[in-house]
């Protein structure tokens, strides 16, 4: 058995592991990474870039149907195998640049084995011993197969195995409506599916329920039927397909069901015990500096069971970087990290929703403006959904929920807005190009300040300053 005596040693090839790997090594350490699976992890192979893809393919094929409204009429033919290629193809297409020969032409040492710990400063894989100066844990999350009788034996679908599906499902059931189950469900239904989603609570119950609601009409529009409220009792194979007794009575039956009720941190390999690193619910506990209870060793990415997405994971990873060789003190700050569902339109949020800001402060506000008005999206055919900037009591920008075409694309400068901790009233007086929704936004700033006109004081002033 080698040993290994690396300055990195970290644990999984997904976003949050290469990122590290690849810095780390550009800065001149001596980096070994160790990954079992497929490089890219859960987002290039079984996350994002096949979802995105299925999206981009079901959007043309939404579009191809409703240009008629336009004057543009036309129908769409989906052949699923060439859909399932082009989702391919977008992996593959990305692929090089997380490989095993581009991260060895950066001088990272990858080894395609399951890493565990054997004690404090001791990683085990395969034939070697690795004793690293830091070792970075970034072993990423696992779909949860909930415990629903007869499930397991019908062979459901998860992230895991649903894009290399090269048929499409005439009858789909999604269990969960989070954003997984929100995103497929939608993409599936528009590609020709028969799609019905049950969600035991509310669909997307983490967001903004004004967002949702116009999230839940597109999704009602385009077919999908959802029931929510309602856990699943138990499943079987019936001749025909699969059968679903609702816990209320009801049954479904569909060709093919996809489990989308959240993820399990990969930590059950890693004997972290031996470790001494805590773990709660399975995910690995950090501070605010992303270390684990062994000083020695960081964790970043879903495996830490936070917030759970591609951004954060490289943004976790920069910050281990700079705390590994830098030696500088981090500060992890999940309020600013975004998020968007991709669904049609995708629904944004940076910061907290207005229920979670308005539950600890009396005082904050919350400034809505729909596209109803809005000049592009009344030209583009297509004005549901709103910018909402969220006042924090002092005033001051604490988040922004935005639903509608591009979402993702708008939240972008609130992020930014908050990280830079950018005035609103920079917002009220920016120059948006028009015709853009980028104008809801600043509309809704500049509403904020118009709100404050009415005020006895203000209006007395603006009276002797009539008279000057
Ligand atoms: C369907 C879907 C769509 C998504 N869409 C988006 C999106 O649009 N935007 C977004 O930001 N996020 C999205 N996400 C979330 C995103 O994919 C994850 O947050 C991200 O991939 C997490 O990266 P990670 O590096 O922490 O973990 P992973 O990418 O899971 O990487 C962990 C790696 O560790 C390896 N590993 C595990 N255990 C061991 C071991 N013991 N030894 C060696 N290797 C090990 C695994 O094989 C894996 O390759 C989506 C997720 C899913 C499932
Ligand atoms: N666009 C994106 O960035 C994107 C897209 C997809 C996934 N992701 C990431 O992946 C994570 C996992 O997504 P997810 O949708 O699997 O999980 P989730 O935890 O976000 O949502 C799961 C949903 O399933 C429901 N549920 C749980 N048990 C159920 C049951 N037995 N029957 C019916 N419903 C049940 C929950 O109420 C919840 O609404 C997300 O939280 C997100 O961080 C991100």
């Amino acid at each position: 058995m080698s040993t290994l005596t690396p300055d990195i040693c970290v644990i999984g090839g997904g976003s949050a592991g290469l990122t590290v790997a690849a810095a780390g090594a550009s800065f001149g350490h001596d980096v070994v990474l160790v990954e079992r699976g497929e490089m890219g992890g859960d987002c290039l192979n079984t996350g994002c870039v096949p979802s995105k893809a299925l999206i981009a393919a079901a959007r043309y094929a939404h579009a191809a149907r409703a240009g008629a409204r336009f004057g543009v009429a036309g129908s769409a033919e989906v052949d699923y195998a060439a859909v399932h290629a082009h989702v391919a193809g977008a992996i593959a297409t990305i692929a090089p640049i997380d490989s095993v020969e581009r991260f060895e032409g950066l001088g990272v040492r990858v080894m395609r084995e399951s890493a565990r710990f054997l004690d404090g400063r001791t990683v085990v894989a395969g034939e070697a011993t690795i004793r690293a100066r830091r070792f970075v844990i970034a072993t990423g999350s696992r779909p949860v197969v909930p415990p629903i009788e007869g499930l397991a034996e019908v062979g459901p679908l998860t992230n895991e195995s649903v894009f290399d599906l090269t048929r499409l499902p005439a009858r789909l059931l999604v269990i969960g409506g989070g954003p997984i189950g929100a995103e497929l469900s939608q993409a599936f239904a528009r590609l020709g599916a028969a799609v019905t989603v049950v969600e035991a609570s509310r669909l997307l119950g983490r967001e903004d329920p004004a967002a949702v609601d116009v999230v839940r009409g597109a999704l009602a529009d385009d077919g999908v039927r959802l029931i929510e409220g309602v856990g699943i009792a138990r499943c079987v194979r019936v001749d025909g397909g699969i059968e679903a007794t609702l816990s209320d009575g009801r049954t479904i039956v569909a060709d093919d069901v996809l489990v989308a009720v959240g993820r399990r941190a990969a930590t059950a390999d890693l004997d972290l015990a031996a470790a001494g690193i805590e773990t709660r619910e399975g995910a690995v506990v950090v501070d605010h500096g992303l270390r684990t209870a062994n000083r020695r060793v960081f964790a970043i990415g879903d495996v830490t069971g936070g917030l759970q997405f591609t951004h954060v994971a490289g943004h976790q990873a920069s910050l281990a970087v700079r705390a590994i060789v830098f030696r500088l003190p981090v500060r992890y700050r999940p309020e600013l990290m975004p998020r968007v569902t991709y669904t049609a339109p995708e629904l944004a949020q940076v910061g907290p929703t207005e229920a979670e800001l308005r539950a600890g402060d009396a005082r904050a506000r919350a400034e809505t403006v729909a596209f109803t008005h809005n000049d592009r999206a009344v030209a583009d055919g297509d004005t549901r959904g709103f910018v909402k900037l969220l006042i924090d009591g002092r005033g001051k920008l604490a988040g922004a929920t935005i639903v509608g075409p591009n979402a993702g694309e708008m939240i972008a400068p609130y992020a930014l807005a908050l990280a830079g901790k950018v005035k609103l009233s920079t917002i009220a007086s920016f120059v948006p190009p028009y015709p853009t929704r980028a104008e809801a936004g600043k509309r809704a700033a500049v509403n904020h300040f118009a709100a404050s006109l009415t005020k006895g004081w203000v209006r007395k002033l603006l009276m002797v300053l009539k008279r000057l």
